[in-house]
């Protein structure tokens, strides 16, 4: 089987062409004796670009090497540009499998007889159906109440011919790194693994119902963002149940025009939401193409979203975070000596790096992008330069900054589209830079002290014994101190301490007024009693 799969995907390959991928003079003697031993499978494509090759070589291996080719799309600094351009044409829409089947399938997983013991209607003929699932829709009965929704059901066996399929691709990322040198640029072995990881994770339904839950609590009463109710009583590893909803695709735009949608504000909208998921909840849509977007019927003035397929989303920590948006808002100042100098301070690149060479080859990627208007800059494509730029001084690369890039290349596009006018840079600004100083203002030193109050009050009982332990060892301390000023610090220190106890019970007491006053009192006196020591 596995053999008979093998031949097929090299047949597959050769007859597109697709060994021209490596240059004639790199290929070394005995890859020439293979490629001429396999005369039979000649190029039947010559006629057409290498791009248009691979996008077609892909469409006929099937489903596993269509959602590679996308992968692959997206990852401009691995491939020129033209044949990621072409990559991205890829459609993954296949025939649907039988509805009877997919009832069965939803029954076995649900553990009921019937369908209708659960549902009052049941579609069989699907509303979509994609590479890995098809969905249904349905009217599911409960708590006695009926709801409108869809049923998304995994296809039968996908899961065995996705690890036959990336069995073989492993293999041959391994073959082609140890045969070829050059490839090793290109890196297959982890894109492949990458891609493994992107795609079982794809397979697990509960995974896209927790981020849906997940993403629909960060947006509660949200006018920009919605997100459908999943239905998790009824949701296992390959059926999802969710509320169906009734929005218009983003990608229509006739349609969205024709109801008088306020375009400026949606547009803004979609950089808003983005922003607010990275840097507010740190978690975020990362499939975010237009087939997974959808715009409310209800408020066209007040235009909200309707975000569905929650099976990708990233993370960031907050050092990620703190490193993009200092990053942006050093970058639009156009201060490279800020940018390298932050790729050192947060170890993206190692210590040793010479800032100064670092920040004129950044200058020479960048500048020119700023020869265009600020407002048809691409964030998406200075994130680009920036990784590739700091590539070449050893920065590792982070797979969830890949991923970040890769929506707001996606979510620039999609603003773009609807509003093209749309200022990103404008629009995104002042969400940065009060992001920034909310991290690094006073304000945010005293929300951390606020936020390690319960962690002190826990500490409470041990307090009175730990400061007379103290206060007898620095008596001791200070006896020995000839200068008076010496005590200073000490005595300030003590009296901090005591403010935050205070601030501490009284945070207990609920007294916030106290407790906030004290906790002032306390950050003073640190702050004093250090400047005393510096
Ligand atoms: N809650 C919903 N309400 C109405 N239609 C829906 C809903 N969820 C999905 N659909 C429809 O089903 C299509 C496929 O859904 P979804 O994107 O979740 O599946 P998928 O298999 O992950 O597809 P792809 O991988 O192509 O994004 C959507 O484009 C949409 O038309």
């Amino acid at each position: 089987m596995a053999i008979a799969r093998l031949y097929q995907i090299t047949n597959t390959l050769l007859s597109f062409g697709l060994d021209e991928f490596i240059p004639a003079k790199k290929r070394p003697w005995f890859a020439r004796v293979a490629r001429s031993s396999l005369f039979w499978m000649a190029n039947k494509h010559a006629d057409k670009p290498l791009g248009v090759r691979l996008r077609l070589a892909l469409q006929t291996l099937g489903p596993v090497w269509v959602k590679f080719g996308q992968m692959l799309s997206t990852r401009r600094d691995l491939l020129p540009l033209e044949v990621a351009q072409e990559l991205a044409l890829l459609q993954d829409k296949v025939a649907p499998f039988d509805g009877v089947q997919a009832q069965k399938l939803i029954e076995n997983a649900l553990q009921i007889k019937d369908i209708s013991e659960l549902f009052s209607e049941f579609e069989q003929t699907p509303l979509a159906s994609a590479s890995i699932a098809q969905v249904h829709t349905a009217t599911l009965v409960d708590k006695g109440q009926e709801n409108e929704v869809v049923i998304k059901v995994i296809r039968p066996d996908i899961e065995q011919q996705i690890t036959a399929d990336l069995a073989l691709m492993a293999q041959f990322a391994r073959l082609l790194v140890r045969l070829f040198k050059s490839s090793r640029r290109l890196r297959p072995v982890e894109v492949v693994k990458e891609y493994k990881k992107t795609l079982l994770d794809e397979l697990d339904l509960m995974r896209e119902a927790a981020n849906a839950i997940q993403l629909k609590r960060n947006f509660t009463d949200s006018e920009s963002l919605y997100i459908p109710e999943v239905f998790s009583d009824y949701s296992r590893t390959n059926v999802l149940v969710m509320e169906r909803i009734y929005g218009i695709p983003v990608s229509d735009t006739d349609a969205l025009l024709a109801q008088g949608t306020n375009m400026k504000l949606l547009a803004e909208r979609g950089v808003e939401v983005f922003f607010t998921q990275v840097f507010r909840d740190s978690f975020f849509h990362a499939d975010m193409h237009p087939g997974n977007i959808f715009v409310s019927r209800d408020t066209p003035h007040n235009p909200q979203y309707i975000g569905i397929d929650c099976g990708i989303v990233g993370t960031l920590n907050k050092e990620d975070k703190r490193y993009l948006a200092e990053n942006f808002i050093a970058f639009f100042n156009r201060d490279y000596r800020q940018v390298a100098q932050l790729h050192v301070d947060s170890g993206w690149v190692p210590a040793d790096t010479c800032v100064e060479e670092f920040e004129f080859a950044i200058r020479t990627v960048c500048e020119p992008i700023f020869n265009k208007p600020l407002a048809e800059i691409s964030f998406g494509h200075v994130l680009v330069n920036l990784f590739n730029t700091a590539r070449r001084f050893n920065m590792e690369v982070q797979p969830q900054l890949v991923l970040l890039q890769k929506t707001l290349l996606y979510v620039e596009g999609l603003g773009r589209q609807l509003y093209p006018q749309l200022d990103l840079w404008q629009t995104a600004k002042p969400f940065l830079e009060q992001w920034v100083k909310e991290q690094v203002g006073p304000w945010s030193v005293l929300k951390q002290l606020y936020a390690n109050l319960p962690f002190w009050a826990e500490k409470m009982p041990e307090m009175p014994d730990l400061i007379y332990q103290n206060l007898k060892r620095n008596n001791r301390q200070l006896s020995s101190v000839k200068e008076k000023s010496d005590a200073k610090p000490i005595l300030l220190g003590m009296l901090a301490c005591t403010s935050l106890i205070c601030a501490s019970l009284s945070y207990l007491a609920h007294e916030w007024l106290v407790s906030g006053l004290t906790l002032s009192a306390s950050v003073v006196l640190f702050i004093s009693a250090w400047r005393k020591i510096g």
